[in-house]
């Protein structure tokens, strides 16, 4: 996304943050922004770990951040985001977090200005319902969870 349609998000660097650089695109094509770590912490094996950002955001009403992980730790480490893609609400006023797990065998050091995730401006629809007695009727109808063909490894 280039910076002439770009939405402004008011951001506060919290004491803990401060001499961290900002999220940022690593590319004119990223869709995502770098978040770095504002604290040392290391993830065991299996470990998880709500790692601070050293930032607080005001998001403008009707859109979104989605908190997701990076595919370079998540391929050579085995660190994802357990609750992927992470919400942050318009309305939070609290710190970020980036929520780590450690899927890999071995521990994971992570370091105050490390990149750990990347955080995505997502525009947000809002529903409301509309109860009825009936739905419309469709080819798929009750199907689900494998009903169009499954994985021959398992058999269906
Ligand atoms: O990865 C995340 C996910 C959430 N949050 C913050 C921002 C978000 O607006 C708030 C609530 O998140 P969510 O709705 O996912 O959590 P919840 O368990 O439903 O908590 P709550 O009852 O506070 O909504 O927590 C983060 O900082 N990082
Ligand atoms: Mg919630």
């Amino acid at each position: 996304m280039h910076s002439s349609d770009s939405v402004p998000v008011r951001v506060r660097v919290l004491p803990h943050g401060e001499g961290l650089p900002l999220p940022a695109y690593a590319t004119d094509g990223a869709a995502g922004m770098d978040a770095v770590s504002a604290e040392d912490v290391t993830l065991a094996p299996g470990a998880r770990h709500a790692v601070a950002t050293g930032l607080s955001v005001a998001i403008p009403a009707g859109y979104e951040i989605q908190v997701r992980p990076r595919s370079g730790l998540a391929l050579k480490r085995g660190i994802s985001v357990p609750n992927t893609p992470g919400t942050i609400d318009s309305d939070y006023r609290g710190e970020v977090k980036v929520i780590l797990i450690n899927h890999g065998a071995e521990p994971f050091e992570i370091r105050r200005g490390d990149r750990i995730a990347q955080l995505v401006l997502a525009p947000v629809t809002r529903a409301s319902w509309m109860e009825v007695d009936e739905l419309d009727a469709t080819e798929r109808g009750e199907g689900g969870f494998g009903s169009t063909g499954g994985v021959a490894a398992l058999g269906n």
